[in-house]
């Protein structure tokens, strides 16, 4: 298991002092929606110019302008791009098109998908599949609920949406490969300490 820091509703300078925090702890750096929104691509640029050795995800959530907005950040650096997977088939094949040219990958985000999205991204090969809790349902209290792992084995899963420590187990039993993490690490009082404990606390609930 992975976790993948996301760093959101933070200058760029305050988004790296936090992952400088917890560095030893965490394997990747996501560069949150907000900062890119906020900052544009200098966010990523400056992110992965401090953290050259993490992957870095840009999580721009492409829906549309697929090639433009993935070669802007690629580079910009990021290893990894996120797309909707509610975008249209070919903003998604274009994003693949684009980390293959690139040599990088892509990140599905399955926010809101349909069953018959679901069905043709379970399809893609080498890709990763975000389950996603967002902040306006987690904000709201109690909707959405994490899906299962798609079918295809070159697939890895990310899961996201206010994962803390109370809701660990239910987390482990998706089986993610990497574990998006924001608020429980980036606003603990020790970020270090904070994604310390997740990934002591995932090892015994093995
Ligand atoms: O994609 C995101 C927001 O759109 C965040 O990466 C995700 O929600 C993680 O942050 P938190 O753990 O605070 O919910």
């Amino acid at each position: 298991m992975k976790i993948q820091l996301a760093l959101d509703r933070f200058t760029i300078q305050e988004a790296i002092e936090i992952a400088a925090k917890a560095e030893k702890a965490i394997e990747w750096i996501e560069v949150g929606t907000s900062l890119i929104k906020e900052f544009g691509v200098k966010s990523i640029y400056d992110i992965k110019n401090r953290f050259p050795d993490k992957t870095v995800v840009a999580d721009i959530k492409t829906f549309d302008n697929a090639k433009y907005e993935f070669e802007l950040c690629f580079r910009a650096g990021a290893d990894i791009a996120t797309v909707m997977g509610a975008a249209p088939p070919v903003t998604l094949r274009t994003c693949m098109d684009t980390a293959g040219q690139f040599g990088r990958q892509v990140m599905v985000d399955l926010l809101n998908t349909q069953a018959h999205q679901q069905a043709e991204i379970a399809r893609l090969e080498n890709i990763i599949v975000c389950q996603h809790i967002s902040k306006d349902q987690q904000e709201e209290g109690g909707g959405g609920t994490w899906g299962r792992r798609a079918a295809s084995r070159s697939q890895q899963l990310a899961v996201a949406g206010g994962i803390s420590l109370e809701n660990l187990a239910a987390v482990r039993a998706l089986q993610p490969d990497v574990l998006i993490v924001g608020s429980a690490i980036s606003k603990a009082s020790d970020p270090l300490l904070a994604a310390r404990k997740i990934k002591e606390t995932w090892e015994a609930l093995k």
